[in-house]
């Protein structure tokens, strides 16, 4: 067991965390492994890496962060094999990290805080360096999620910037440029896989050659063996553009959605002012103050046939809301219904500025509109002579509506399926079909979880997990080897704990029954992640049972399809 000591402050809020004792955790236990006390039994089929990815440093000597998604990445892993978990933990090695550690200050700015790299230039100089880029090069602090592309894992955020990663040793590998590949200036954290491996992505494209666009990309799974570019991204491809209804403020979006035959883009009125960013250094504001959620304006709702890659050419729209993470979507007798956690307003983002997170964050951090999850029905043949104001969904599964209104515009009004949830995962086979079951944390008027909840959309009910001083990651699904059912398999999840006395442990839950079946405890610092994904081990590699860990970092990757 490790003999690294909990420190009361890091172990209460498991945010935060003060430099020197997360440099602790850096150099004393990160690329060390250590052995789990596990209770219960970790069936024996699960063998292979959890990895998970979110902000571990919030401090930079004597600078500090403003807001929690800022925070440098900190990459975490659970390794399961043979009923045995490795836990092991790295600081992302990005540009970011490297110059802020040079500096011993945060020298690149993030999403809630803007920072100067060079003190002794005067402002005009500074000033009219940055005038001459409007976009400013972003971050490569790639703190939210992890991507398989091909064989390889990235880490990823929201900028033009992804970094290529070790998934064994957790090393940091190549800084890659999507501007490269794909004229995106923004990229979402959350692409799709189809069943064979493509990662389908969107990201937005500013102010090129006139025209502020939403870009829908392709990366393929595998190279054909003629080429002679063997990596995956160099062969990406576009696969459809949307054109923003406004060339100067893009809409914000950090996920969407997919069925078998169509890609689901909101077109939100929570929205990103170019005008505003371009000018943010100079009047010293972050880049989160360039984003306004505009409560008069209407959620466009725009369908791509993937068949066509066109938009279909009904224009459907909603109340306004602000949408993070889509659920899932599928089609069902000609209508597209497609869920989504959303919020009545954009505090959310407000609410994990990190003066909120400190001791007193239950008064100070209510959210003031609850996350539910909602799902809307979209009909994909809209009958030209219908009447105005009728209901074109005519399914018995929803009561989700969507009116017909004058000039072929359609209202679509949701169903409200539940209420104070977020961080959703599904059984990812069921992604973009038909599904039964949404996995996520349960959170009420804080956006702190305190219990993982499974959600059966069918019958309306919930099972939960929870325990007092328990703060949950979001749950991952990992089916069992030939499942039949949805929720045959387990669910993965690592608990931090506002308790000091209490270690922080990987939970293993049984996904039908919502019950332990083990937990690993483990004595480091951990933090709240946000999001992840499972690569299970494949048959290569039980042989190599009795190999020593560092033998199984070396062994090859063997083609494992994430559990995403
Ligand atoms: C740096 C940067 C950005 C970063 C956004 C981030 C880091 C968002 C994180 C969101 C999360 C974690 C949501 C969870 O639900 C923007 C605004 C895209 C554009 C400007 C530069
Ligand atoms: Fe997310």
């Amino acid at each position: 067991m490790s003999t690294v000591s909990r420190v009361g402050t890091v172990a209460s809020i498991p945010f935060h965390g003060c430099v020197s004792e997360i440099f602790l955790v850096g150099t004393r236990k990160l690329g060390n492994k250590t052995s789990f006390l596990l209770t219960g039994r970790i069936p024996t089929w699960l063998q292979g890496t959890l990895l998970r990815n979110g902000p571990g440093m919030h401090t930079v000597g004597e600078t500090r962060y403003n807001h929690w998604f800022d925070g440098l990445a900190l990459l975490h892993s659970f390794t399961i094999r043979d009923g045995e978990v490795y836990y092991r933990s790295k600081y992302l090695r990005s540009d970011t990290y490297k110059d802020n550690i040079e500096a011993n200050r945060i020298v690149v700015s993030e999403f809630g805080t803007m920072a100067y790299p060079d003190p002794c230039k005067n402002i005009f100089s500074k000033a009219f360096s940055y005038l001459s880029h409007t976009i400013p090069d972003f971050t490569d602090n790639c703190l939210i999620n992890i991507m398989k592309c091909g064989e390889d894992f990235y880490a990823t955020t929201e900028t033009n910037y992804i970094r290529k990663i070790n998934p064994h040793t957790l090393e940091t590998l190549e800084k890659v440029d999507y501007r490269k590949f794909v004229a995106v200036n923004l990229a979402t954290a959350h692409p799709h896989y189809d069943e064979a491996g493509n990662v389908l992505n969107m990201g937005t494209s500013i102010m090129d050659k006139g025209k502020t666009k939403y870009v829908i990309f392709k990366i393929p799974a595998t190279v054909p063996e003629d080429k002679k570019e063997k990596n995956p991204l160099k062969h990406t491809e576009v696969f459809c553009s949307i054109t923003s209804r406004s060339l100067l403020s893009p809409s914000y979006y950090h996920s969407f959605g997919v069925t078998e035959n169509y890609v689901i883009f909101l077109e939100q009125p929570f929205k990103l002012d170019i005008l505003k960013m371009s000018t943010a250094y100079i009047r010293g504001v972050n880049w989160a103050s360039c984003m306004a959620f505009h409560k008069e304006d209407k959620t466009y709702i725009h369908i791509i046939d993937q068949r066509t890659r066109k938009p279909v050419p009904t224009k459907f729209y909603t109340d306004p809301m602000v949408v993070f993470h889509h659920v899932n979507a599928y089609e069902e007798d000609g209508c597209l219904l497609f869920d989504v956690i959303a919020y009545e307003d954009s505090s959310l983002y407000q609410l994990f500025y990190l003066a909120n997170l400190n001791q007193d964050f239950e008064e100070n951090s209510r959210l003031t509109s609850i996350p539910t999850l909602r799902r809307f029905a979209v009909p994909l043949n809209v009958d030209k002579n219908a009447e105005v104001g009728s209901n074109l969904i005519k399914l018995a599964s929803t009561t989700a509506r969507a009116l017909k209104e004058k000039d072929d515009q359609v209202y679509c009004q949701p169903e409200l399926l539940y209420e104070g949830l977020e961080l959703p995962r599904i059984n990812y086979a069921h992604n973009g079909k038909r599904y039964r079951y949404v996995f996520a944390a349960e959170v009420q008027w804080s956006p702190i979880p305190t219990k993982i909840l499974k959600y059966d959309v069918l019958t309306k009910s919930s099972l939960k997990w929870g325990q007092e001083h328990c703060w949950p990651a979001e749950p991952l699904f990992v089916p069992t080897p030939g499942a039949k059912d949805e929720d045959d398999g387990i669910i993965l999840s690592a608990i931090v704990s506002t308790d000091p006395q209490k270690l922080p442990f990987l939970l293993i839950l049984d996904a039908k029954s919502f019950t332990e079946l083990a937990r690993a405890s483990i004595d480091v610092e951990m933090h709240l992640d946000l999001h992840g994904l499972f690569i299970p081990d494949t048959d290569c590699n039980t042989g190599k049972q009795a190999a020593s860990q560092e033998e199984r970092d070396r062994a090859p990757d063997c083609h494992a399809a994430p559990q995403i």
